[in-house]
């Protein structure tokens, strides 16, 4: 192992975006590494480093953006983004950081759109831009600061630069889905990508997406729990519909997007055998996170029986290219409506499958988890007030049933019909949810757990 895999060893696990948390890196290689912007002996450089790591038997890559200064010149402003001294892997000992903390460095980067043919750059990294599309440069990359899964870098009021930070061979569903939705008013314009050949894999893999800022934009999930908390707080005299009129906006919204998408790329119709499928995968999904949180066993019984449920609907499923992780902070609202963002699925599973063909149910489930999710993260801190309880789970109903009707009346197939299909994919969220918060947010573990319970609970659908 090289003194600078030694560093990234105990750095990534510490990412936000690391999705390996909690079991030890055994392996660990830097597969690929490629200079993207150098600015002189003392000056800051940028590479970018793929990364594959090893953790009990399972292989991961990643995206480093490594920036490099002389030891000791850091400015301050960059300590937090420090991942140590490289003495010898990187010539003269230089101080390696992310460089995505690095307001001058990114700036730099985006000038590599302008000149994407600049000299220094190797082949096998190339920045390309769409036919006609003139970048902007001059503006700092300020990285935003969320819980992302990727790592965003915001030029002004001009760009995002989403750089992926899980990588998988191939082309980022992001970016082809949004390709995909060009012109359409729900989605952020792309101006431009970048791609890379990874060894051993002949298509290029998509490093990053450059696309249109999409200006005074509010978060959904802000915009919701806002909503939320007035009503816990009193606030308002209609409280209970707080927000409603949003969720059916939105709901058409996604209709509308659906059918974009169902225009522009392949389709189908979803077999018995398919269906079969699915549900043995969903299946598999609850035995791994029931593996890792106990609680999950005693509701098991009741999921599996939705997911058989699942398997023997006897009504044809369209199947198309979906969003895949919908919820509520992967949409913003701007003066003129609703814009879906991050259509690249649910960060941990393999793009081959997240690539598939999928039922839109799928993407309705996901945004009416985030309604419960919503009022059950702003129970939290609130534990035994039945009263309470009864005011979220009221709003979040709500919100539910007028996403259902706003995206049928927008075209997509009526959530009201389908109750079997839909129940399947919200256990199905629901347990990757809970994977997903025992891993990164233990806090919040018991938001899709009480979910479970409570839809467990429930009477099965009428067949
Ligand atoms: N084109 C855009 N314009 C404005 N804000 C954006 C844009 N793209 C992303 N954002 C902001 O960045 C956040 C994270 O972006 P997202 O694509 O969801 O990344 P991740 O996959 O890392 O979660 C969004 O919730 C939104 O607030
Ligand atoms: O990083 P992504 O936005 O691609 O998605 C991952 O992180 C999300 C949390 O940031 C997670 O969403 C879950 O929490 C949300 C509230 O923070 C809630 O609105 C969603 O309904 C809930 O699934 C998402 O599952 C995960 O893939």
């Amino acid at each position: 192992m090289s003194q600078l895999e030694e560093l990234l060893a105990a750095w990534l696990p510490r990412q936000r975006w690391f999705s390996g948390k909690g079991i030890p890196i055994q392996q660990i290689r830097i597969e690929s590494r490629h200079t993207l912007v150098t600015t002189g002996p003392d000056g800051p450089g940028l590479d970018v480093l793929v990364v594959r790591t090893g953790q009990r038997g399972r292989s991961s890559r990643y995206q480093v953006l490594l920036g490099s200064r002389p030891p000791g010149s850091l400015p301050p402003d960059l300590a937090r983004a420090a991942i140590g001294v490289c003495r010898a892997a990187c010539g003269r000992p230089k101080a390696v950081y992310d460089a995505a903390h690095d307001a001058q460095l990114t700036g730099l980067l985006l000038e590599r759109f302008a000149l994407p043919a600049a000299p220094g750059l190797s082949g096998q990294v190339r920045f390309r831009t769409l036919p006609g599309e003139r970048i902007r440069t001059g503006s700092p990359g300020r990285m935003l600061t969320g819980e992302q899964s990727n790592t965003s870098l915001v030029f002004g009021q001009d760009y995002v630069l989403k750089t992926f930070r899980r990588l998988w061979p191939g082309p980022n569903p992001d970016l082809e889905l949004n390709m995909a939705l060009s012109g359409s008013p729900y989605a952020a314009r792309p101006c431009g990508w970048i791609e890379a050949d990874l060894p051993g894999y002949a298509t290029p893999t998509t490093l990053a997406m450059l696309q249109t800022f999409i200006p005074q934009a509010a978060d959904g999930w802000v915009l919701a729990t806002a909503g939320a908390r007035a009503l816990l707080e009193g606030a308002g005299t209609d409280r209970e519909s707080a927000f409603a009129g949003e969720a059916a906006r939105l709901g058409r919204t996604t209709a509308r997007v659906h059918r974009s998408l169902a225009g522009a790329l392949p389709t189908d119709v979803l077999s018995p055998a398919g269906a079969g499928e699915l549900a043995q995968a969903m299946v598999e999904r609850l035995a791994t996170a029931g593996a890792e949180v106990p609680e999950l066993a005693e509701h098991a019984p009741r999921v599996m029986a939705a997911y058989a449920d699942f398997a023997e609907v006897d009504e044809p499923l369209p199947i198309q290219r979906i969003h895949g992780d919908y919820h509520l902070g992967q949409v913003v609202r701007t003066g003129e409506g609703w814009v879906l963002l991050d259509f690249e699925g649910e960060p941990t599973m393999p793009v081959r499958d997240r690539r598939r063909l999928s039922s839109p149910l799928r993407d309705v489930a996901g945004m009416l988890r985030s309604f419960d999710y919503a009022a059950g993260f702003l129970l939290v801190g609130h534990p035994d007030d039945p009263e309470l309880e009864w005011a979220a789970r009221a709003w979040a109903r709500n919100n539910r049933e007028a996403f259902c009707r706003g995206y049928a009346d927008g075209g997509g197939p009526d959530p009201d019909k389908h109750l079997a299909v839909l129940r399947a994919f919200e256990f199905d969220k629901a347990v990757y949810e809970v994977l997903y918060e025992a891993r990164n947010r233990p806090n919040w573990l018991r938001v899709p757990l009480e979910s479970i319970a409570a839809a467990a609970a429930a009477p099965p659908v009428p067949g």
